[in-house]
């Protein structure tokens, strides 16, 4: 060791032997609290999986587990072999297999599954915003909230179930802190055949069944399935989101609040740069070409009005990952939803894989 480094180390402010102590203490403490609370979580995640399992369970249909982090997700699994994963966490789509194993969708490899941010991966539900908001946190809180399972199906066909799961998340202390509404939200998961089928709905509840929360009023909302799917190269001409030429579009990497949209003249292709466009009055199906020869087909059959096309480029820490997923999002956001006590609002998202060469 050198002179200097000596003189530096002896330089240190000296503890008070003590007070040393004391600290040390405070911080075993700190960390025996912390690993309790770690055991706390996860005695209550078993019992949440347990729980489902006993209440949801269909042999060979639907089954809950213990995910990454001993967070439970339920596995919807098709009879043809396709699978597909829900994460009660933000009731958030990890995975939706094909029959031959390939995930369609993305998880970031900067995702974590702590429960300390949303998943950023598969299909995030942004509710009751989309995008930055003054009121709370990006894409809104449904994607931070723990979601409860309320029902499970395997039907209509016994000889070819579509498995299915339906989640619920109510206004809660936490969801009023931000936005003082009494609401009930359901998504409902079901893994058909060919497709996977998503269905959000938002119900304003009458005052009435809320005894003294809050008077009948409207609120409004914009919402997203903020679908990561995975392409071979987003950097390659054969990567490209087509369905969209002639619409609308905000660029969000220009310029977010911009009042004259531009007109979508082609195919929309990555590679260059950050890819934040929100399509606005989309038609139904948007196909994202992947470039293995096929196409993740996109369809809003109900209630989503448009349609968002995200690839973050180079504005991520992630590496190369960037060029790994592009995002379609199923939106509606041109225009709040406005939604009356006692209504509901129903959107539903169909995705199937199509050959295209
Ligand atoms: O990192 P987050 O919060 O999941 O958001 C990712 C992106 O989500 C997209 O939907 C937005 O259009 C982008 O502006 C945003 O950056």
């Amino acid at each position: 060791m050198s002179s200097a480094a000596l003189a530096s180390v002896g330089a240190r402010p000296r503890v008070a032997p003590g007070r040393r102590v004391a600290v040390d203490a405070r911080r075993a403490t700190a960390a025996r609290r912390g690993v309790s609370a770690t055991v706390r979580a996860s005695a209550l995640n078993d019992r949440i999986v347990d729980d489902a399992n006993a209440a949801f369970a269909i042999p060979g249909s639907v089954e809950f587990v213990a995910g990454e982090g001993g967070l439970p997700k339920c596995v919807l699994t098709h009879k043809n072999g396709g699978s597909a994963e829900v994460y009660l966490f933000g009731a958030c789509v990890t995975s939706w297999c094909q029959p031959s194993g390939d995930d369609v969708l993305y998880v970031r490899p900067d995702a974590v599954f702590d429960k300390s941010k949303p998943i950023s991966g598969g299909a995030p539900l942004c509710f009751p915003r989309f995008g930055p908001s003054d009121e709370m946190q990006q894409h809104g809180f449904a994607r931070n909230s723990d979601w409860t399972v309320i029902s499970s199906s395997a039907d209509p066909n016994p000889d070819d179930p579509e498995p299915s799961v339906m989640f619920k998340l109510r206004d809660s202390e936490y969801t009023r802190e931000m936005w003082d509404h009494a609401f009930e939200a359901t998504y409902e998961v079901t893994l058909r055949r060919e497709s996977l089928r998503m269905e959000f709905s938002v119900r304003n509840p009458l005052a009435e069944e809320r005894k003294g929360r809050h008077e009948d009023a409207p609120f409004d909302f914009t919402a997203a399935i903020h679908t990561y799917i995975e392409v071979a190269d987003a950097t390659s001409p054969n990567v490209f989101a087509r369905g969209l030429i002639g619409k609308n579009y905000i660029d969000k990497a220009i310029d977010p609040n911009v009042v004259h949209p531009e007109i979508c003249a082609g195919d929309v292709v990555f590679g260059t740069s950050l890819c934040d466009k929100v399509f606005l009055k989309t038609e139904p199906e948007t196909d994202l070409h992947v470039g293995t020869g096929a196409a993740v087909c996109v369809e809003n059959t109900r209630g989503w009005t448009d349609t968002v096309v995200w690839n973050p480029h180079e504005t991520l820490n992630i590496g190369d990952a960037w060029k790994k997923f592009v995002c379609v999002e199923s939106a509606a956001v041109s225009e709040k939803i406005v939604l009356d006590s006692g209504k509901v609002w129903t959107a539903e998202t169909n995705m199937f894989v199509a050959d295209v060469d």
